[in-house]
């Protein structure tokens, strides 16, 4: 049996004068949850486009379990697109059967409504739904025909903090099915809750790949112990990089149980104090020089 689900190989797809995807090469194996990160314009949605389907690559191909994509491989797949238009005047019961009369295999309604969390609001008009709960919908949706692979393009933007959370929770139900899950986002937090691997793609090429974790330790040695500048502990910055922030002080430390003990052997007081590790973002800006939601 072929390893991974899904290999894309030195896919590049050129519009008029812009490289939108760049030889990219990349896998995707069974069960993972695997993240397509970067900013505006990277081309993500290109990569994902042609990964369903939708476009035709300029050069390179996607294979799926070691053979090219067929054309009816929108049966197997399922996707969460960002701006699907949903029918007016149907409710969300009405939505989930008319969806279900374009599949010939298809999940019971009761698998869908427990699995997006629908049983609340079957009965209202899509026109009055949430933003949560029209994500919620449009997930139920991308899941209706049973596909071992979804893809999930930016599913949580525009949702509160809230929102986005149980929205998670949800995604974490779809992995535990072992179902493939390739997701684009620009939050960076969702891609280090959910994803197993990441890409992070700019200017049409993948300046990165690898687990989240992984990628942060590579990249990043220091951890950051923030203190209120009135409790600037003087015999620790004699031997740490630190800086002042407004009214902190930040102190890079590799080590943070020395550094913490130190603190209490100088009896500086820990009120206040907060320790950091760097994020996808941090690598991001480290990466590209701009922050990703610019
Ligand atoms: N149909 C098109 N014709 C011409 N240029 C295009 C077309 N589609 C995308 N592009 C360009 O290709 C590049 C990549 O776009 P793409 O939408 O794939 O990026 P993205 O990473 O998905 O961005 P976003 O996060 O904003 O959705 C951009 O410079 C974009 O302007």
């Amino acid at each position: 049996m072929h390893s991974s689900v899904i290999d894309v190989e030195n896919l590049t797809k050129i519009y008029q004068d812009v490289r939108a995807v760049d030889g990219i090469n990349f896998s995707i194996k069974q069960g993972q949850c695997f993240g397509l990160l970067g900013p505006n314009g990277a081309g993500k949605t290109t990569t994902i486009e042609i990964m369903e389907g939708i476009i035709l690559p300029t050069s390179g191909q996607v294979n799926y379990y070691g053979k090219p994509a067929q054309a009816d491989i929108a049966q197997q797949i399922g996707i969460q697109f960002q701006h699907t238009a949903l029918q007016d005047f149907l409710t969300v019961k009405e939505t989930l059967d008319l969806f279900t009369s374009f599949y010939s295999k298809t999940l019971p309604h009761q698998t869908l409504i427990e699995l997006c969390d629908l049983g609340d609001f079957l009965d209202r008009d899509n026109r009055l739904l949430s933003g949560g709960q029209r994500q919620r919908l449009l997930l139920a949706l991308a899941l209706i025909n049973d596909p071992d692979i979804v893809f999930l393009d930016e599913p949580t933007t525009g949702l509160d903090p809230q929102a986005r959370r149980n929205f998670w929770q949800l995604i974490e139900n779809i992995k535990a099915n072992n179902k493939t899950i390739i997701l684009t986002t620009h939050y960076m937090d969702e891609a280090e809750q959910l994803c197993d691997e990441v890409v992070i793609m700019d200017r049409g090429k993948i300046i990165e790949s690898g687990q989240p974790h992984q990628l942060l330790n590579k990249h990043f040695t220091d951890v950051f112990i923030y203190l209120p500048l009135a409790q600037l502990p003087v015999a620790l910055i004699e031997q740490h990089k630190w800086r002042i922030l407004g009214e902190r002080v930040e102190i890079a430390t590799q080590h943070v149980e020395a550094t913490l003990s130190l603190l209490i052997a100088e009896q500086v007081s820990l009120e206040g104090l907060h320790v950091k590790s760097a994020n996808l973002d941090d690598l991001f800006l480290k990466l590209t020089g701009h922050s990703l939601r610019e």
